[in-house]
């Protein structure tokens, strides 16, 4: 009997596999174990043999998150406080720019709109309607709003979370699953383990999706990131790929640069451009 199913949780060589019948415990094929170790969010084939189920194959990987190692990656919630901690465009611009480097849809998910005042609310707001008029998802989530749209887009997918501790990420989890616990860094320290933690990252059901217990792109350090296709994976320069003068243009000081005239033309956001200018030139730097 054979089954399709993801990996969701692994303990030592013990594989937990949901599938549409519910969930087995799996061990990987002698092969598997040699080369290519299954990892959370892999999509995987399991068989029975009598009382016991195999993994035999690992389907291909849409993309794969090393820290949490997590495969096939739908999106990550990029969680963006309005106050404690403050609005941060450029976070949000950098949280932005390494999901979109790891091949990962990010979904701008504004919260505590209930802490600033209506006028920075709307200051806020007009910003991100500009994110949104570029290609990108944004939602606000808090307390008193109900979260059917974030319902909506978990469901049947892989979501991770990421944003600065502090910005509502175990808050959000907590009002569609009071049952979820969101692993934090400041947990292991406490514990004691320190940043060598081995602990595998596990997937948990929230609105009948999966979302990773560990928050992602903790480090936003790009100082060992290849920037160089950072521009064409960027949702908010995409309608504008292929269009400017030089085929390897790096939308700087180029002359008739498509990227440019669209941030003059105000369709991709000032402070998103000047963000992306200021990595590359800071990358340009070091070499
Ligand atoms: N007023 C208000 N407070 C909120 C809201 N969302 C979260 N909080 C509070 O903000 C604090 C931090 O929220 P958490 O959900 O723990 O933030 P986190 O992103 O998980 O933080 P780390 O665990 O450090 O990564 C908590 O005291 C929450 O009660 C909100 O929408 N409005
Ligand atoms: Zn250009």
């Amino acid at each position: 009997m054979e089954r399709e199913g993801t990996v969701t949780k692994i303990i030592s060589s013990q594989y937990t596999v949901q599938t549409p019948d519910g969930p087995v415990t799996a061990v990987p094929a002698g092969k598997l174990r040699r080369d290519r170790k299954p990892v959370v969010g892999d999509h995987v084939t399991v068989s029975r043999i009598q009382d016991s189920w195999r993994i035999e194959k690992i389907h291909p990987r849409q993309n794969e998150l090393l820290r949490p190692r997590v495969a096939n990656v739908d999106q990550a919630l990029v969680v963006t406080s309005c106050k404690d901690p403050d609005f941060s465009q450029r976070l949000l611009d950098r949280l932005l720019f390494l999901t979109e480097l790891s091949n990962i849809r990010p979904v701008i998910l504004l919260t505590k709109t209930d802490l600033v005042d209506p006028g920075e609310l709307e200051q806020i707001r007009g910003l991100l309607d500009l994110y949104a008029a570029c290609g990108y998802t944004v939602l606000e989530s808090c307390p008193e709003s109900g979260d059917e749209q974030l319902a909506a887009l978990l469901k049947g997918r892989i979501s991770v979370l990421c944003g600065q501790s502090g910005a509502g990420k175990s808050s959000l989890l907590n009002r569609l699953d009071p049952s979820f616990h969101l692993r934090t860094q400041e947990i292991s320290k406490a514990l004691g383990r320190g940043k060598h933690t081995t602990r595998h990252c596990e997937l948990h059901e929230v609105a009948k999706g999966l979302v990773a217990d560990t928050p992602g792109f903790s480090s936003l350090d790009f100082s060992r990131m290849d920037l160089s296709g950072l521009d064409r994976k960027l949702t908010a320069f995409s309608p504008w790929t292929g269009q400017c003068r030089f085929a390897d243009c790096r939308h700087i000081n180029e002359p008739d640069c498509a990227i440019k005239q669209a941030v003059d033309a105000g369709r991709i956001p000032q402070g998103l451009y000047d963000d992306y200018k200021f990595l590359r030139q800071e990358e340009h730097n070091r070499r």
